[in-house]
C-alpha cells in the first residue's frame, strides 16, 4: 500500500488498480481467508473496477477483535501523554502524505480533489486535537468524613467497533479512531464496501507512528460483516455513520450485550433565509449546504426556506451559480463536483428528481445524468446539480434524504411559521439561518430542533466543535471535548481511612 500511495503523484483518473490486501489486523495487512465472494469496488469517475473487496467472515472478525483486545491491554496502561506522542506522529505522517491520500480518496469516492484535500486536513487535525486532550484525561478527588475519600478514574471502554459510510471514508475513520485511541481504547473499523481502499492506509500510518500491533484494525465487508461485529461479545461500543434504518438495526443488535452506541445518521436539514440577510452570502451558503461531495453529506441543508419577498432574486442568483459549477474529472484542480458513489445511487437520486416533477416541483436547473466529453469518463456516475422550485412540505423531495445534489426551495412568510415547518421532521441533524438581525439569529438557533445550527454560513465543522444529531438523526457526539464522554467510562474508588462500622453488633 505504501507503494500505491507513492505512485499517486503521477496517477490520473482511470489508471489506478489496487491489488494490495485491504484487511489489517495484528499490525499488518491480511490476505482474505477464502478469497471468495469478491465484490467489485469501482472508481466512480469512470465506472471502472478499482479492486475487489472480500468480505470478512466470522473467523476473521474474531481474529481482528482478539488482536484489538491484546493491543487495548497495552495501550490503555500507557499514560495519556505517551499515547499523545504516538498520535501526534500519526498526524504528522498524514500531513506529510496528504496529497497522495487525498488523490486515492478521490479515486475511490469520486469527490473533487480540492474537497478531498480539506478532508485529509481535517483528518490530521482530528488526531492532533485528541492527542492534545489525551494528556488531560483525569478524574476527581472527593473528600469524605473522617479523612476517608473517593476518587474517580477515567478509563477506556475496551474494543470499539466503528462502521463507516462512503461519503467521507478517511475522515470518518479519523473522527472515530482519534477520540477512541486518545481514551485508551482499541478499534476495529469496517469501511463501507463502496470505499474499501483508504482506511487501511490509516491503519498503516498508526502502525508506523508506533501504536501497539492490533490497536487499529480494518475488516472489510458489508451488512453481514457489520452484523458479526455488532453481535460480538468482545466489543464494548459501536460507533456508526450511515442511514437511519441501518442505525436502528445497529442499536438493536448492540442492545443484546448492552454495548454503548453512537449513531451519526441521516438528515433533511432546514436552511432558513430571511429577507434581511446578506444575499450574496446566503446564496453561497445555500450552495455549501447542498453541493459539497455531490450532495452526499448527512448534514446538508436541503430544505431551503426563503422569505417570500426575496425569493425571485435568491432563485436567480442560486440558479446562475449552480449552473456554473464545473462537473467532471474529480482529479482536475478546476472541478468543483465529481461523480456520485455508484451507478445505483445516481439512478436513485435521478429518480427523486423525476418524482419531484411528478409531484409538481419545477426543475430550475440540472437534475440530469451528465456525460463528460472525455472518453475515459463516459462510464462515470455524474449528474448536473439541481435546484427545485415550487416545492411544498409534503413532497417526497422535501421529506426524504436524497443524498445527492438536489436543493428544494420553498417560500415562507413569518419566523413562527418557518420554525414550525422546519421542525416538522423526524430528522434533526443540522440547520441553518441567514439574517442580519442578531436577536433573530439566536432565537431561531434556540428553537430549531437540531444538533447543529449554522448562523450565516453552512457545513463548517472544525474538530473542536461537537457534531451529532437530535431525534432520529442519532445520538452521541463526534468531535469536541464532549466526545471523550462517549469513549471512556468513570470508575469510582472509595477509600476508607478509619474502621469499618460494627453495624451488625456481632
Ligand atoms: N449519515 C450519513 O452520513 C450517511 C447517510 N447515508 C444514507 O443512507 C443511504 C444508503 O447508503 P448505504 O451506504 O447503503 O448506507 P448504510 O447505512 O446501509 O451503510 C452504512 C454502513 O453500514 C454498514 N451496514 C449496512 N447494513 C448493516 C447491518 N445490518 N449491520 C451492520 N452494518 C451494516 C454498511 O456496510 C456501511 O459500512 C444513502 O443514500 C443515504 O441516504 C449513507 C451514508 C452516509
Ligand atoms: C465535513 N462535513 C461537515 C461537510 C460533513 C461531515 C459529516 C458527514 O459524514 O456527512
Amino acid at each position: 500500500m505504501a507503494q500505491l500511495l507513492e505512485s499517486m503523484p503521477s496517477a490520473s483518473t482511470g489508471q489506478v488498480v489496487v491489488t494490495d490486501h485491504l484487511n489489517f489486523w495484528g499490525g499488518c495487512r491480511v490476505k482474505p481467508k477464502d478469497g471468495i465472494n469478491a465484490e467489485p469496488v469501482h472508481e466512480p469517475a469512470t465506472g471502472r473496477k478499482l479492486c475487489d473487496m472480500f468480505p470478512c467472515g466470522k473467523e476473521e472478525v474474531d481474529q481482528a477483535i482478539q488482536s484489538a483486545h491484546a493491543a487495548y491491554l497495552k495501550w490503555s496502561k500507557m499514560a495519556g501523554m505517551e499515547r499523545a506522542r504516538v498520535m501526534l506522529e500519526a498526524a504528522r505522517i498524514i500531513r506529510e502524505r496528504r496529497d497522495n491520500i487525498a488523490k486515492l480518496e478521490v479515486i475511490n469516492n469520486g469527490k473533487s480533489i480540492t474537497e478531498a484535500r480539506v478532508d485529509i486536513d481535517v483528518s490530521w487535525q482530528t488526531l492532533e486535537y485528541y492527542a492534545g486532550i489525551a494528556g488531560t484525561l483525569a478524574g476527581q478527588h472527593i473528600q469524605l468524613p473522617g479523612g476517608s475519600f473517593a476518587y474517580t478514574r477515567r478509563e477506556a471502554l475496551g474494543v470499539c467497533v466503528s462502521i463507516g459510510a462512503w461519503n467521507y471514508p478517511f475522515q470518518i475513520a479519523c473522527w472515530k479512531s482519534a477520540p477512541a485511541l486518545a481514551c485508551g481504547n482499541a478499534m476495529v473499523f469496517k469501511p463501507s464496501p463502496f470505499t474499501a481502499v483508504t482506511a487501511v492506509i490509516l491503519a498503516e500510518i498508526y502502525k508506523e507512528a508506533g501504536v501497539p500491533d492490533g490497536l487499529f484494525n480494518v475488516v472489510q465487508g458489508g451488512a453481514e460483516t457489520g452484523t458479526l461485529l455488532c453481535n460480538h461479545p468482545g466489543v464494548a461500543k459501536v460507533s456508526f455513520t450511515g442511514s437511519v434504518p441501518t442505525g436502528k438495526k445497529i442499536m438493536e443488535m448492540s442492545a443484546k450485550t448492552v454495548k454503548q452506541v453512537t449513531l451519526e445518521l441521516g438528515g433533511k436539514s432546514p436552511l432558513i433565509i430571511f429577507k434581511d440577510c446578506e444575499l450574496e452570502n446566503a446564496v453561497r451558503g445555500a450552495l455549501m449546504a447542498n453541493f459539497l461531495t455531490q450532495g452526499e453529506v448527512c448534514c446538508n441543508g436541503t430544505r431551503v426556506y426563503v422569505q417570500r419577498e426575496i425569493m425571485p432574486v435568491f432563485l436567480e442568483e442560486v440558479v446562475k451559480r449552480t449552473k456554473a459549477i464545473s462537473v467532471g474529472d474529480p482529479l482536475l484542480e478546476n472541478t468543483r463536483m465529481g461523480a456520485l458513489i455508484t451507478r445505483q445511487h445516481l439512478d436513485k437520486v435521478l429518480g427523486f428528481v423525476s418524482q419531484a416533477k411528478t409531484e409538481g416541483a419545477k426543475v430550475l436547473c440540472g437534475g440530469e445524468a451528465f456525460i463528460p466529453i472525455e472518453p475515459k469518463l463516459k462510464g462515470g456516475y455524474y449528474m448536473s446539480p439541481c435546484v427545485l422550485d415550487n416545492c411544498t412540505d409534503d413532497m417526497t423531495c422535501v421529506k426524504e434524504e436524497i443524498f445527492g445534489p438536489v436543493m428544494s426551495v420553498m417560500p415562507f412568510d413569518t419566523e413562527e411559521e418557518v420554525l414550525k415547518r422546519a421542525n416538522n421532521t423526524t430528522f434533526g441533524l443540522a440547520s441553518g439561518v441567514f439574517t442580519r438581525d442578531i436577536s433573530r439569529a439566536h432565537r431561531v438557533a434556540e428553537n430549531l430542533q437540531a444538533g447543529t445550527c449554522f448562523i450565516n454560513n453552512y457545513n463548517i465543522s472544525p474538530v473542536e466543535v461537537p457534531f451529532g444529531g437530535y431525534k432520529q438523526s442519532g445520538f452521541g457526539r463526534e468531535n469536541g471535548q464532549v466526545t471523550i464522554e462517549y469513549y471512556s467510562q468513570l470508575k469510582t474508588v472509595v477509600v476508607e481511612m478509619g474502621d469499618v462500622d460494627d453495624y451488625f453488633n456481632c
